[in-house]
């Protein structure tokens, strides 16, 4: 199976977009002509250029306007078309992408058309080209690929093939099943694109919000199964016109094009069992059972004050390390480990951003087939020297920097804890009740919400809520959860779009993305507010007005309200269940933590409370009368 990817879908100059998309892994390119006209080099050079990179050139495209017009306008674009006949040559391809006519005189007519691509299917073979038609979502005439079909059908010339691309179809809600109709040799070329669900113009829609396959709402993985049912053999190319990739940096964009699309490829292997596909088999998603420890970079006074809040949490120490600087703290089902070496990983990260969590540790059932995946999908794999004693622990590189380890109980992983730690006697006090980690929050660019989202998406059992609006007194935050159809592990991407909100402000302090809190729950809030209570722990105060609308909003006994209002609970509601949540004040740059119940099968994450959450933690960030910045 050939990769490739349109020009289009990655920023920069031709010389930066092939640099990225090489190094991504993909085989080829389709050159979209523009980014050939912009450039400065014959277009010899510019094949050879290619080529020097392993490169093929997969296709040519767009050529607009060109079937079903009148005299003088048709005779015209005979001869545009051979203009750029003569430039394939050059380039070194033998395909180009004729999409469906917008041109206002366009007469329409399904054998006009097809009259057209016989003698433009004869003018091709002359040069040994062929032509791929298209239907534009927007055609003037020929909208759907079923009549671009039919044409082709008609035209009955050996040169002359369809195209498919997924947005085209399934924008207008095709039903893909119709393209296991159409003979496979017949189909020339394949783009792929995703995009979210929104109702908009599918003009605009295309051009400026398509996605990876993955990344959006389309059904992209049932049109390509009925594309290889239909038996293509040719190409899987990306074609994405998207704004925020156009200013993206090259290299992400080309990496995330390559893990959809083999995560893609190999859901259709999946799916359809029957249809030989030429793609090295890769271990499927991994299920996580849970987060199996959290850790932090921090040193000095910051790494005190880290574990004096872990302190009044009524986390104890469970453990030390047996030779690195690493402290294990351990409540319920949680670890958190503080790291305070000065070289290796987390001293990097601390070096980069301060007090951080360098490091996430998830349990899976098998840690090297975990890693197998993400290495097949374009993830680096990530190791560090192991000393006398110490487990080898399967680990990738995330994004932005991040590191992911994978535990699993058959290699033995799990025993890290006995094998690498020496056990603390467990002090006397008494915990706060807090069993697990309901969810990690990360935050990070609204650039940047995609490829986190496609990362746990493709390497994971996981699957993406729809896009939330948080409200920061200061802009707009989008969230969005990650999550795995039991819960057991959450993340929520937190996208800032500009640095006055509270998870922006944080985003510039820390240089990048990275987490910002972690929620952990609890199976009776109450009792725990009163531990923490006991513990010293200090919520972050939540004022009365939240109480007054409360009531107002829900039906809740007036006992009751008390008791949130004197905890500083925040609650919530759904179909499922009841939602109550506390926070700690912010440290270290704006992280925090957040205490938290689920009752019933609440689903949600209290989005309706995070204004008034934010404008909190603000308060305190910002006492009164400062200045803003
Ligand atoms: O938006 C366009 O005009 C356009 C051009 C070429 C394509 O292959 C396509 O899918 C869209
Ligand atoms: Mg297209």
């Amino acid at each position: 199976m050939k990769t490739s990817i349109a020009t289009v879908s990655i920023s920069g100059n031709l010389s930066e977009k092939l640099e990225a998309i090489s190094a991504a892994g993909f085989d080829g390119i389709e050159i979209f002509e523009q980014d050939f006209i912009a450039h400065d080099g014959p277009p010899r050079d510019v094949g050879r250029q290619i080529r020097d990179m392993g490169l093929e050139i997969t296709l040519f495209q767009p050529f607009r306007d060109f079937e079903g017009l009148p005299e003088p306008l048709r005779a015209k674009a005979f001869e545009r078309a051979e203009r750029k006949f003569d430039l394939m040559q050059e380039l070194g391809t033998d395909l180009v992408l004729v999409c469906s006519s917008v041109h206002p005189q366009a007469i329409g007519g399904i054998d006009r058309a097809a009259d057209d691509f016989a003698e433009l299917g004869e003018r091709a073979a002359k040069r040994g080209l062929r032509v791929g038609y298209e239907a534009l979502a927007w055609g003037r005439h020929v909208n759907d690929h079923r009549d671009a079909w039919e044409i082709v059908r008609r035209a009955d010339h050996p040169n002359i093939g369809l195209i498919l691309d997924s947005f085209h179809t399934l924008a207008r809600k095709i039903d893909p099943d119709t393209i296991r109709r159409i003979p496979g040799d017949r189909i020339f070329f394949v783009q792929l694109a995703d995009a979210p669900a929104i109702e908009m113009d599918l003009l605009y829609w295309s051009r400026h919000f398509r996605s990876m396959p993955g990344e959006g709402d389309l059904p992209v993985t049932d049109f390509m199964r009925a594309v290889m049912a239909a038996g293509y053999k040719g190409p899987v190319s990306l074609e994405i016109f998207n704004d925020q990739f156009r200013g993206g940096r090259p290299a992400t964009i080309a990496k995330d094009g390559y893990r959809s699309l083999i995560c893609l490829m190999d859901d259709v292997r999946r799916a359809e069992p029957d249809i030989s596909m030429d793609l090295d088999p890769i271990p499927a998603r991994s299920r996580i059972a849970g987060t199996a420890f959290v850790e932090f970079a921090s040193r000095g006074k910051e790494a005190e004050s880290l574990e004096g809040l872990l302190g009044t949490l009524g986390f104890q120490v469970a453990g030390k390390h047996i030779a690195k600087d690493l402290t294990l703290w351990r409540q319920g089902d949680i670890r958190i480990v503080v790291n305070r070496e000065t070289t290796g990983h987390a001293a990097s990260a601390y070096t980069a951003r301060g007090t951080t969590v360098c490091d996430i540790g998830l349990a899976v059932a098998c840690a090297d087939e975990t890693v197998g995946r993400a290495v097949a999908l374009g993830t680096e794999p990530f190791s560090q020297a192991t000393g006398p004693g110490e487990l080898d622990i399967p680990a990738i590189r995330g994004l932005g920097g991040s590191v992911l380890h994978f535990i699993d109980e058959a290699s033995g992983l799990s025993k890290v804890w006995d094998v690498e730690f020496r056990n603390s006697q467990s002090p006397a006090a008494s915990d706060a009740g807090l069993k697990s980690i309901d969810h990690i929050a990360q935050t990070m660019t609204y650039d940047e919400m995609l490829s986190w989202s496609l990362f746990y998406t493709s390497l994971f059992q996981m699957t993406k809520s729809p896009m939330v609006d948080v409200i920061d007194p200061d802009g707009l935050v989008r969230s969005q959860a990650i999550e795995t159809g039991d819960g057991a592990f959450r993340i929520t991407l937190n996208g800032a779009e500009t640095h006055r909100t509270l998870a922006g402000g944080f985003l510039a302090e820390t240089f990048g993305a990275s987490v910002q809190h972690i929620a952990l729950a609890s199976e009776d809030i109450f009792k725990s507010a009163e531990q923490l209570f006991q513990l010293g722990f200090k919520p972050l105060p939540i004022p009365s007005n939240y109480y007054d609308d409360l009531s107002a909003r829900f039906d809740i006994k007036q006992e009751e309200l008390e008791r949130l209002k004197a905890a500083n609970i925040l609650y919530d509601r759904d179909d499922g269940g009841e939602f109550f949540q506390l926070y700690s004040a912010p440290f270290a740059g704006g992280m925090f933590f957040e205490i938290l119940e689920r009752r019933g099968g609440y689903a949600g994450f209290g989005a309706a409370n995070a204004p008034f959450r934010i404008a909190a933690q603000k308060r305190l960030l910002r006492p009164k009368g400062m200045p803003r910045v």
